[in-house]
């Protein structure tokens, strides 16, 4: 009974450490995608901003958020588009619809981080003339 519960409790935390993998791998394929590259490039560009500019805690908070956000649905966008190209190669208006709305969220949010940043930065950047 005992050795019952022991194994249920190894089987419980084997698959818990499997999906921690595959979810690791799942990072290990959007970073090979061109378009998470250029959000990883202009996130760097930020981050390095926000340490010159000295960023309170509290902007630093919503640096990290918008960054994460952005790349987050980047994320499911490339799994949107991966699925799409599982169902079907041919031309489809209901395929051109699924992958431009799942591009069209990150510009969405792309567009509030724009906002936050020049929210941000912007006074900091005047002070220095
Ligand atoms: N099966 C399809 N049927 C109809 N339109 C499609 C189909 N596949 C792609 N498209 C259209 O072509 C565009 C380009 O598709 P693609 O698969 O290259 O993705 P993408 O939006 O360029 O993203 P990425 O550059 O990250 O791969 C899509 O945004 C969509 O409008």
């Amino acid at each position: 009974m005992n050795s019952d519960c022991n194994d249920k409790e190894t089987f419980r935390w084997k698959r818990f450490l499997s999906s921690f993998r595959f979810a690791l791998n799942g990072l290990r394929i959007v970073v090979k995608e061109p378009n998470f590259r250029v959000h990883l490039a202009a996130a760097s560009g930020v981050m390095m901003a926000g340490v010159y500019f000295s960023l309170t805690r509290v902007e630093w908070l919503f640096i990290l958020l918008m960054i994460f956000g952005v790349m987050t649905l980047e994320i499911i966008n490339t799994a949107i588009e991966k699925t799409v190209d599982l169902v079907t190669k041919d031309y489809q208006p209901l395929a051109k619809e699924a992958k431009d709305l799942a591009a069209g969220a990150v510009l969405w949010f792309s567009l509030l981080s724009i906002i936050v940043g020049a929210i941000i930065f912007l006074p900091k950047i005047y002070s220095l003339f």
